[in-house]
């Protein structure tokens, strides 16, 4: 395991902010801290990369009790940038303090802009980059060291959609060489480069699983189906339909026993000559299933 959190506790004065929180991230994995404004997001990803001190339980990097900062890229919700710095002067400011030898540091800072793709923006001052530049920018000083353990706090959530998946493309690429933490409150933006998913409300931990198991989670068996023709009232008889109620003679929402019943649903409507003109899922979306699950 490359990091294990047991019983993560921060409290400020009287309010717990993270609560007796339980975590584990793999070599490699991708794991989205989800969870809606003042869950305990940013405070939990601050304990993990060593900026502030849990108020009680541990943490375990690398199998060691105290966190070693060099196998660390920390990427914070607003990035402090210097506005005069050009691209490339920030990389090499940020190389330094992570102790990058100034022999390797050239190349590295050429490999990092190509990445980013700043290599245009390279003299330009910081100061007037667009979010989406600056973000990318961010994400570049926060890797240069090549870390075991990337953390991003809500690299996307400040974004437009471009530059949305421009972060997230760039997640994708990084998640094939190191493990990946990020926090955000959006769930699609968690599909789309994580593996597990940790949600957060209250400081607590509310559910953890991988996206196959959320999605196990949508109702599937809750299903409309239109025909061209009138279809008729042989539904009643059939037991894997467990209610059903008509919109139009042409159309009828039904819950089905299970994802089975479906093929024996559709096979019928065939055998019965009627000609499907729509048929498609009513259930809960992903979406649904995440809300009812912070709402519980
Ligand atoms: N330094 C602090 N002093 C006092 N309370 C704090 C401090 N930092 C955070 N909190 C409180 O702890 C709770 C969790 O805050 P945190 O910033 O970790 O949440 P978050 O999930 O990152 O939220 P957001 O999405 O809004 O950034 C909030 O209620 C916040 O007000």
């Amino acid at each position: 395991m490359l990091l294990t959190a047991e019983k993560l506790t921060k409290k400020f004065g009287v309010h717990t902010a993270v609560d007796q929180l339980d975590l584990t991230i793999k070599d490699n994995e991708c794991v989205a801290l989800l969870g809606p404004n003042g869950a305990g997001k940013t405070t939990t990803l601050q304990m993990l990369a060593g900026l502030l001190t849990p108020t009680s339980g541990s943490i375990r990097f690398l199998g060691k009790k105290n966190i070693d900062r060099r196998f660390i890229g920390y990427l914070p919700q607003y990035p402090a940038f210097f506005p005069w710095m050009s691209a490339k002067e920030y990389l090499q400011f940020a190389g330094r303090l992570s102790g990058i030898p100034n022999k390797e540091l050239q190349g590295k800072i050429e490999e990092m802009l190509s990445f980013a793709g700043l290599e245009n923006a390279r003299n330009k001052r910081v100061g007037g980059f667009s979010g989406g530049m600056k973000q990318r920018l961010g994400l570049a000083q926060a890797m240069i060291h090549e870390p075991k353990l990337l953390i991003l706090d809500e690299p996307v959530s400040a974004l437009d959609p471009s530059g949305r998946r421009d972060v997230l493309e760039m997640m994708n690429e990084l998640k094939k060489k190191m493990a990946i933490l990020f926090s955000t409150h959006v769930l699609h933006d968690a599909e789309q480069v994580c593996d597990e998913i940790v949600m957060l409300k209250d400081g607590k931990m509310k559910w953890s699983g991988n996206l196959v198991d959320l999605r196990k989670m949508q109702d599937g068996n809750h299903v409309v189906l239109e025909t061209k023709e009138e279809i008729g009232h042989w539904l009643k008889t059939e037991n894997y339909v467990t209610e059903y109620s008509f919109s139009s003679p042409r159309e009828v929402e039904l819950r089905l026993r299970n994802p089975g019943s479906r093929n024996r649903l559709l096979s019928d409507c065939m055998e019965k000559g009627l000609t499907i003109t729509h048929f498609s899922e009513k259930g809960r979306t992903l979406e649904d299933a995440y809300l009812e699950l912070m709402e519980q």
